[in-house]
């Protein structure tokens, strides 16, 4: 089994090797910012990703979710940020980081549906010093958080707007995959959901750095039917805004069988 596997923090309570979860399964891991694994995934270069859940939307015909889990938040979550010259309202280019997906739609929903404006969109090469606004996501979020005057978490504007948390990324399988390898991909999925718990409920075992500590516990690993409601308001909001074809549907692997005890 090949797992794609988002090289972030954010991922560290899905580490079943560090939390000693052993998922009894052949597997290897392949390393990446989400916009590498969900191109991976797509190639079915890696048969299970952790992926941007904009990515889910755009390809679900062909993928199924792992229930239960995902990168949520229900207000700030902190390493997706704008980072602005000026006040948010006033950004008329802005430079996208190449890393993700799910974040870059974001921005435009929140400028385009919310604020009823379309900035230019850039790519963001090289410097942040020369750019007067940039969207940054993940590690390098949390490194340059302070790196300019205005700082706008797109959570908390999604939250503010909706009322709804907001999902970044899920587990996905390729149903074909899934239908060949039932029973390791539950045990994958298991192994995800015990190593998240065991670590939350251990969590300075595994890190000291208090920040790091507060980061994840302020994040949301969880996918409750609000999330889902989220997650159709902003594929309806990408429809609307010609990002998406078709709005959404949402399918899940099947876990309840697999296991018995479940
Ligand atoms: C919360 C985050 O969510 C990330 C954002 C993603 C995206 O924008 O496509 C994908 C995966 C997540 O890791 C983050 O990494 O900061």
């Amino acid at each position: 089994m090949k797992i794609g596997w988002i090289d972030y923090l954010n991922t560290m309570p899905f580490d079943f090797e560090l939390t000693g979860v052993k998922p009894d399964i052949n597997y290897t891991l392949i390393r990446g910012v989400p916009s590498q694994i969900n191109s991976l995934f797509s190639q079915k270069k890696v048969d299970i990703g952790f992926i941007s859940s904009a990515h889910y939307m755009e390809n679900f015909n062909q993928y199924l979710i792992f229930p239960e889990l995902s990168i949520s938040s229900y207000n700030k979550v902190k390493s997706v940020i704008i980072l602005s010259d000026s006040p948010l309202k006033e950004i008329d280019t802005i430079y996208l980081t190449g890393e993700s997906k799910t974040s870059r739609y974001l921005t435009k929903v929140i400028f385009e549906k919310f604020f009823g404006k379309v900035p230019d969109y850039r790519e963001l090469n090289g410097n942040l010093e020369e750019k007067k606004a940039v969207l940054l996501i993940g590690d390098s979020a949390i490194k340059y958080a302070d790196a300019k005057k205005y700082r706008y978490d797109l959570s908390q504007i999604w939250a503010e707007k909706t009322g709804l948390p907001f999902v970044f990324a899920l587990w996905c399988v390729h149903r074909n995959y899934y239908e060949r390898h039932i029973s390791e991909t539950v045990k994958l999925w298991k192994a995800l959901k015990d190593s998240k718990e065991i670590f939350f409920k251990e969590i300075d075992r595994f890190l000291t750095d208090s920040r790091k500590i507060e980061y994840l516990k302020n994040l949301d690993y969880c996918l409750t039917q609000e999330h889902i409601e989220s997650l159709k308001l902003f594929g309806s909001y990408l429809k609307e805004l010609g990002i998406l074809k078709e709005e959404p549907q949402f399918h899940f692997v099947e876990v309840k069988d697999e296991l018995g005890q479940i």
